[in-house]
């Protein structure tokens, strides 16, 4: 099977855009230059788009098994594609949870069957994630796992922290923190701040994750394992990021484009598409956390897609689940959001959803080079569209950014050389 890209336009490493053809064989890379002259058995006119490397997202949550009726791996994967992402990493807090390699090994089933792009599955820290008992990370290293979390819950004790982070480095993988201490969320539903107050809902005060992650920092030098925080969100955390890193320790850090973009002053009021863990924090938070991107403490953009049902979701703030989903909107929300706006380039943005991960983890992804595996997308910058839940592939449709107009959508989605979503319009 082999694929010809005609007329797309590639950001180069000084971030200029360079006309280009692209030739594809076998779910490869072959060729990237001018007037290839190649024959295909297909050939796609990318005339007017940005290629760019299929993006990578690195915490989704993909509901299968167990909870089918929020997303299954199908679904979720679709999403994906259709939002431009080639590679995601499945979060553990299903039903079962990927524990052992059994359990891994089934999932790995499911992932070959239904999945529409490159799924790489975490498997748990703890047995059930219930915080007791480690998990076999040799075994489950041995059947795939792509790294090592309980997210969706913190681990509590730093002793069972410290023993996890040396099993990581024993069988060098990472430990992926979900940073919340059980005893500072105050049966919290939004942050701890201006918008609680006035809602009177309980708030989840910012220290609740700084104090995992000022914590873990110190367990993570002295086990000499990599350390890496999900979702940070307050300002706090970056600075204990920070000043990891100052220090030498292997810490690494994600932020979602919600907590980009979004501060606890846009939430309209009992709203449960504002209802995400961690909660959206106060505006210097959100500030911190765009400087924490730009200086290079925080790595990489990954979504956090937690889709749940509208029955679910209809529940009331204190009672719906947390979380939303990002697949289908991270690119054009971020485009828009803070490329137009002048807050990072269009070279940072691609950089902090393709290749800044992909280092983090030292995976073979995220960068499109000859000998690549052919995982690219195109992106239509200048379409405006408003983004609208009811066109989403992913079963949830809980996301607060319904109606924003947005620019910079993806049109095509090329996974391992086979195109997995198209909007229709630019196939030839
Ligand atoms: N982020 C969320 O608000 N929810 C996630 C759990 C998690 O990421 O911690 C979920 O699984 O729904
Ligand atoms: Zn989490
Ligand atoms: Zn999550």
């Amino acid at each position: 099977m082999s694929l010809l890209i005609k007329n797309g336009r590639l950001l180069t490493e000084t971030g200029e855009i360079s006309q280009i053809e692209i030739y594809i064989e076998n779910g490869t890379v072959l060729e990237i230059g001018n007037e290839l002259n190649r024959a295909a058995a297909e050939t796609i006119d990318a005339a007017g788009m940005l290629i760019a490397p299929g993006l990578v997202d690195l915490h989704v949550h993909l509901r299968e098994p167990g909870g089918e009726k929020k997303e299954t791996i199908e679904t979720g994967t679709k999403a994906a594609a259709r939002g431009g992402f080639t590679t995601v990493a499945a979060m553990p807090n299903t039903r079962p949870v990927p524990d052992s390699a059994e359990q891994l090994n089934k999932l790995q089933e499911r992932i070959a069957e239904t999945a529409a792009v490159r799924v790489l599955p975490y498997a748990s820290i703890t047995v059930r994630e219930l915080g007791k008992d480690l998990t076999d990370f040799e075994a489950l290293k041995e059947a795939g796992a792509f790294a090592f979390t309980d997210d969706g819950v913190g681990i509590q004790a730093a002793g069972m922290m410290l023993e996890a982070m040396k099993q990581a480095a024993k069988v060098d993988m990472a430990i992926v923190a979900h940073c919340e201490d059980n005893t500072l969320i105050n049966k919290g539903s939004l942050h701890e701040g201006k918008k609680s107050a006035e809602l009177g809902i309980n708030g989840i005060p910012s220290v609740c994750e700084a104090v995992h992650i000022a914590r873990d920092v110190l367990l993570a030098e002295q086990a000499g394992c990599h350390y890496h925080v999900c979702h940070i969100s307050t300002k706090e955390s970056v600075r204990a990021v920070r000043d990891a890193k100052r220090h030498g320790i292997r810490v690494t850090a994600e932020v979602t484009p919600h907590h980009l973009l979004l501060n606890e002053d846009d939430i309209p009021g009992h709203d449960t598409n504002y209802k995400m863990n961690p909660p959206l924090r106060a505006r210097e938070d959100q500030q911190a956390l765009i400087e924490g991107l730009l200086d290079g403490t925080i790595d990489f953009i990954a979504t956090d897609h937690a889709p749940h049902t509208s029955e679910e979701k209809a529940e009331g703030l204190e009672l719906a689940p947390f979380g939303i989903v990002g697949l289908e909107t991270a690119f054009p929300l971020l485009y828009t959001g803070l490329v137009e706006k002048g807050v990072i380039t269009l070279k940072q943005l691609i950089d902090f959803l393709t290749i800044k991960p992909a280092e983090a983890f030292s995976l073979p992804y995220g960068r499109l080079e000859e000998g690549s595996p052919a995982d690219l997308v195109l992106i239509d910058i200048t379409h405006e569209e408003k983004i609208d839940p009811s066109k989403f592939l992913s079963k949830g449709k809980n996301t607060p950014f319904a109606g924003w107009s947005c620019k910079g959508w993806p049109v095509l989605t090329i996974a391992e050389g086979k195109i997995v979503w198209s909007k229709g319009s630019v196939t030839a």
